[in-house]
């Protein structure tokens, strides 16, 4: 039974992957982290993972950026890998998620869903032909109206996964407004759009010379997120310290 510590448990990811867990045979949420309060949980909850004084395998994080810190701090301390799904991280922090890495296991993942990260192999395969031939590439993200970062942590993993097979690189632009000429040949326009509860939406167009290919992943429910961090979570247990990837637990 593989022991879990939920940080950001009262939060809406904590909640769906709380009653995830409970169905599932092979996890438990041992215990919670949360600086609110107000729900009732089945296990015991901290403000902070330094306080936690639970034995636990495994950490799965979905809190919030400024969580982020304390969060790797305290799972370098207590030698606990940590599946980090939360979004919206600094250049400062993605180093530190690379420091911590060094001292335990962490997963990280923009997004934990099978199709999300099929997706990414699938347009690494369609930049390979389509850039060269000068297809321009647009990713247009659409999610709930509670969400605090844009553009999504999905949309510059698509971006990046993109990018991987591009030398030199393409910028990204999040904003055409201030400017007034055409876009530009290298670069990857990513567009945020925000709304009442759109799970999560992901297209990627490929906008060529008399034809379009469009990419499209739609999520209808937080599950598929959870199942995935269920996954991620049981998989990292017991790994030696490093950096690890969905694509190490997910085999297509
Ligand atoms: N990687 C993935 O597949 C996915 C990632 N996310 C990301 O996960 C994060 C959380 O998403 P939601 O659950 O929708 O947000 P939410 O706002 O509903 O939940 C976040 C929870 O974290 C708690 N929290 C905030 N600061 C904290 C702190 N310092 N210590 C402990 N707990 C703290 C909040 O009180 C709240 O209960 C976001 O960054 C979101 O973008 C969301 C869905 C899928
Ligand atoms: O905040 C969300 O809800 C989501 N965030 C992730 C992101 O920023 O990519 C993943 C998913 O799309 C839902």
């Amino acid at each position: 039974m593989v022991r879990i510590i939920m940080h950001g448990c009262n939060g809406k990811m904590g909640q769906v992957i709380t009653r995830l867990a409970a169905e599932d045979g092979n996890c438990q949420i041992v215990a919670g982290i949360d600086t609110f309060r107000g729900i009732e949980n089945t296990y015991p909850v901290f403000d902070n993972l330094k306080d936690c004084d639970v034995e636990a395998d495994v950490v799965i994080d979905f809190s919030n950026a400024k969580a982020v810190d304390g969060l790797l701090e305290a799972c370098c301390e207590k030698k606990l890998p940590v599946v980090l799904c939360t979004t919206g991280l600094s250049e400062e922090q993605l180093q530190k998620v690379e420091d911590a890495a060094k001292e335990t296991a962490v997963l990280k993942s923009a997004n934990m869903s099978l199709g999300i990260n099929l997706l990414m192999r699938l347009l690494k395969d369609a930049a390979k032909v389509l850039a060269p031939a000068g297809y321009d590439i647009e990713i247009v993200e659409k999610h709930h109206n509670k969400k605090v970062d844009a553009p999504s942590g999905t949309a510059l993993a698509l971006a990046d996964a993109i990018n991987e097979t591009q030398d030199p690189q393409y910028a990204y632009c999040f904003d055409r407004s201030q400017e007034r000429k055409p876009r530009e040949k290298r670069e990857i326009g990513i567009s945020a759009v925000r709304g009442g509860t759109i799970v999560g939406e992901h297209e990627v167009l490929f906008a060529g010379e008399d034809e379009v290919i469009e990419f499209k992943h739609t999520a209808y429910s937080k599950a598929v997120f959870g199942k995935g961090a269920l996954e991620a979570a049981k998989f990292l247990a017991g790994k030696p310290a490093g950096r690890y990837e969905m694509s190490d637990v997910i085999s297509f």
